[in-house]
């Protein structure tokens, strides 16, 4: 039977919501002060929130530096101005422009963001820059539509937003709203795949995340949410120039996510609602204010790198304990695997690779079965691993073709785990900052089935998604005898367990074939007995194993059949009762 679900629940999502409801709560209370010059703060607060949770999601969760996103906040104030006023079109109602300036938003949140899928960091960072500058340039330079230098008046709310009190509270109830629809993504299987590409992106392809779509969807919530920000904003100050749309704005929005701390909701919101007040209550040095924020930056980055969401995460101070045992239950793996029925295998025809003048591949011929272990050995540098990797598919063979049924497309690695094949990394691949069930569930991506809109508003498909997912990562965890360790974070483990871990992301993929890279690498002799009891609980659920490894007692005990590489080409295959007396194998790896 599979363990009880130790994590997520109700209780713990009240937990979690608490802190949301209580700033919320009390945001709403301010009316009660009477303090309009505060109100109007605290709406401003609630504005840039609105932009700074999509953010959140493009730099804190998927780890692209969007420095520049002050643009999408011109451009929303500009369209919901402009349709309002009717410089182009009849005069549109405010909340018509709005939507409209969250659509046209969706679709430059994609074009901004489109650069990084191909650029990397401050490349990125660069081209948002540059897209800022442009969106002001045409500000400047259309005047007819946008008044240029001049501007134009900010859309004037209807009763009974057009009080101060009653902007407020629409303002905060967007906010709200905003918090809850961003926290349903980061913690769901896309908020999952964000971080996997932030921080392990080969082992978020090897689990079939599509990097392009996820981030196209990501760009288009944030940019809508954007330059709506923007056309309250635009209401906000009633009239509007693009002198109001700073580089400072930028800088503070970037900057609320980088305090607030990466993957958090509520740091990067703490961070917003700070860097919003802190001019006011520095108002005398306002002409400081960039310096400020550089100064508050390099305070962040060198004194505490996990930002306001390291402070709050008391549960990672806990001490662990030393003496922890990684206990596999191979008998958990029946629930999880049962591919007993299947019978393709994995055919390499021919395989050559080289890389410059290294023939790291030359003609390897080699058929993993379902079912069985599959040994495959070598001196350093014979091409194990980059034979493993040409059938995950991250590298596209010269000559030659690998097949499970149909061929394999060469190079697409998001295509592996569609197919069945999952693995692990020579050097584990693992998100240190999220939860060991939570790069477990990392594994699990493909299997869910609500889309990205059923997860923004937590229907009902998207909160079976995480029951099953979570279900399966526990029975993962536990199978592999770590489900002790679920909440902890990832980067609080210890070597061995990270290899377990890796193994348990696999396993919740439900494998036809699972391909491990060393696994035994720094692992303890008892650590390596309970990795082949597990291997051949694994194998014997009908999944094929391809295992790497330079342990020949562990090759050697659980192996059905062993390949031998040595420059490249197959130097001997068989059972590992031949392999170990086979001559050229003795001289040239085993040893006499
Ligand atoms: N990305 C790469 N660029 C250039 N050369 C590479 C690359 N990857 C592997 N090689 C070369 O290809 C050959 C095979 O390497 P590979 O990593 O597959 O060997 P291996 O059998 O897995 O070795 P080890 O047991 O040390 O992991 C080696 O000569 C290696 O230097």
């Amino acid at each position: 039977m599979a363990p009880a679900d130790k994590t997520g629940g109700g209780p713990a999502v009240l937990r979690a919501a608490l802190p949301f409801i209580a700033l919320f709560g009390l945001a709403a209370l301010l009316p009660l002060t009477g303090n309009e010059y505060w109100g109007l703060i605290a709406t401003r607060a609630a504005i840039y929130w609105m932009l700074v949770a999509g953010l959140n999601l493009i730099v804190g969760y998927a780890g692209q530096l969007a420095i520049g996103y002050v643009s999408l906040l011109t451009l929303g104030a500009y369209t919901t101005s402009v349709l309002v006023a009717g410089n182009v079109t009849p005069p549109l109602p405010v909340f018509a422009a709005l939507a409209a300036a969250g659509c046209v938003g969706a679709v430059f949140g994609v074009v901004i963001g489109l650069p990084a899928l191909r650029l990397r960091t401050f490349y990125f960072a660069m081209t948002t820059l540059g897209f800022a500058t442009i969106v002001t340039q045409v500000a400047l330079a259309w005047q007819s539509v946008t008044g240029g230098g001049i501007g134009l008046s900010g859309p004037e709310m209807p009763a009974p937003f057009d009080k101060a009190w009653g902007f407020f509270y629409l303002c905060l109830g967007i906010a709200a709203f905003s918090t809850w629809i961003t926290s349903n993504i980061a913690h769901s299987r896309f908020g999952r795949a964000l971080i996997a590409v932030r921080d392990a992106d080969v082992a978020a392809e090897a689990s079939g995340i599509s990097k392009a779509r996820l981030l196209i969807a990501v760009f288009m919530l944030a940019g809508a949410l954007a330059a709506m920000a923007g056309g309250l904003f635009a209401s906000l100050q009633t009239y509007i120039t693009p002198d109001a749309f700073t580089f400072e704005l930028s800088l503070l929005f970037f900057i609320a996510v980088l305090i607030g701390g990466r993957g958090s909701i509520l740091g990067p919101l703490i961070g917003t609602i700070v860097l919003t007040i802190l001019p006011e209550i520095a108002a005398p040095l306002a002409a400081w204010s960039t310096f400020l924020y550089a100064v508050l930056l390099l305070v962040i980055v060198l004194a505490m790198p996990g930002g306001i969401a390291a402070l709050l995460d008391f549960k990672s101070r806990k001490p662990l304990t030393f003496d922890r045992a990684i206990k596999p239950r191979p008998a958990l793996l029946a629930s999880l695997l049962d591919r007993r029925d299947e019978r393709t295998p994995v055919v390499l025809t021919d395989i050559v690779l080289s890389f410059g003048g290294v023939r790291a591949i030359d003609g390897v011929s080699l058929t993993i079965e379902t079912g069985k272990v599959h040994g495959l050995i070598g001196p350093n540098g014979s091409g194990k691993t980059t034979t493993l990797n040409v059938i995950s598919g991250y590298y596209a063979p010269e000559k030659g073709s690998v097949t499970l049924g149909q061929p394999l497309e060469p190079g697409a690695p998001e295509t592996r785990a569609g197919r069945g094949i999952a693995r692990t990394f020579q050097t584990p691949r693992i998100v240190g900052e999220a939860s060991v069930i939570d790069n477990v569930m990392i594994g699990a991506t493909i299997q869910g089935q609500a889309t990205f809109m059923e997860t923004l508003f937590s229907l009902p498909r998207h909160r079976a998604d995480e029951r099953r997912l979570r279900g399966a990562a526990m029975t993962a965890l536990a199978a592999v005898g770590l489900e002790a360790l679920a909440d902890v974070r990832a980067d609080r483990l210890q070597h061995s367990e990270l290899r377990f871990v890796e193994i348990a992301r696999a396993l919740v993929l439900r494998p036809a074939f699972l391909m491990l890279d060393e696994p035994a690498a720094g692992l303890s002799v008892s650590e390596i007995e309970r990795l082949a009891a597990l291997i051949k609980g694994i194998s014997r659920q009908g999944t094929g194993v391809l295992l790497v490894e330079h342990h020949a007692d562990l090759i050697f005990d659980i192996c059905d059949h062993v390949t031998v590489l040595n420059l490249g080409r197959v130097l001997a295959a068989g059972t590992p009762s031949e392999i170990r007396v086979h001559k050229e194998v003795v001289s040239a790896y085993l040893g006499g």
